[in-house]
């Protein structure tokens, strides 16, 4: 269970808090929903949760435990928006062993599996892929981290319906080992699967309930 207690952020640079007071509560194995509109402060709101930004005020916790920056950095698996952009390997096998040498043939297939690619050829290049492929791959990149949060950003941005179908199907089966929480400005493909709703709005986040009552 993810809890958020009046996170703030609010950098020197800014005259205004980007984040003010936002407080969640996400289940283990449901999928969240942010959305937001541009600029509404969606990648903060990521950045924090990842660890990669540290908030003002408010805390974060596990279960019971209180995160700092660096175990949420252990326990999340941040998805960029275009991941794509970020593939270092020259195979999808290197792709995948990045920061896991170790890692053996049977855990990169079953990565693979997890994410509907086992058919593909090991030695293929991350950017031969179809863009919902690749999308894919940057997911069992960090299903091989083993998350306890997967955190995407606007995972469905750029693909054509037919791949933002799958990408959605695989999203679903995914909620039955992990927990999940994705921010977007477009939710009319996510709204079906998802557990939770917020609205960021001016850095404030309003609880949907009764967007997902009527899905
Ligand atoms: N470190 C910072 N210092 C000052 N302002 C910042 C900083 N980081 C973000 N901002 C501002 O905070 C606001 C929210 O930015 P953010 O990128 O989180 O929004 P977003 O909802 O992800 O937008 P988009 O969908 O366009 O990516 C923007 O006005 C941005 O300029």
């Amino acid at each position: 269970m993810l809890y958020l207690n009046n996170i703030s952020y609010h950098p020197p640079a800014s005259p205004r808090p980007i984040l003010q007071n936002l407080n969640l509560v996400l289940e283990s194995q449901q999928l969240g929903l942010v959305v937001g509109v541009s600029g509404a402060g969606k990648t903060t709101f990521l950045e924090i949760m990842a660890g990669l930004a540290e908030s003002t005020s408010g805390q974060i916790l596990w279960r019971e435990q209180i995160l700092t920056s660096a175990d949420l950095q252990q326990l999340g698996g941040l998805v960029f928006q275009f991941p794509e952009r970020h593939f270092c390997g020259s195979t999808l096998l290197e792709e995948l062993r990045l920061g896991h040498p170790e890692l053996s043939s049977d855990r990169v297939t079953e990565a693979l599996t997890e994410v509907g690619l086992e058919t593909l050829s090991l030695q293929a290049s991350p950017h031969e892929l179809s863009g919902g492929q690749q999308r894919r791959l940057a997911l069992a990149v960090q299903l091989i981290r083993q998350p306890y949060l997967l955190l995407l950003d606007e995972p469905t941005a750029g693909l054509d319906w037919s791949m933002r179908q799958q990408l959605v199907n695989l999203l679903s089966r995914l909620k039955a080992h992990w927990t999940l929480l994705i921010v977007t400005h477009d939710p009319s493909d996510l709204l079906p699967i998802a557990d939770r709703c917020w609205t960021l709005e001016k850095g404030q986040l309003m609880d949907n309930h009764g967007v997902i009552a009527k899905t």
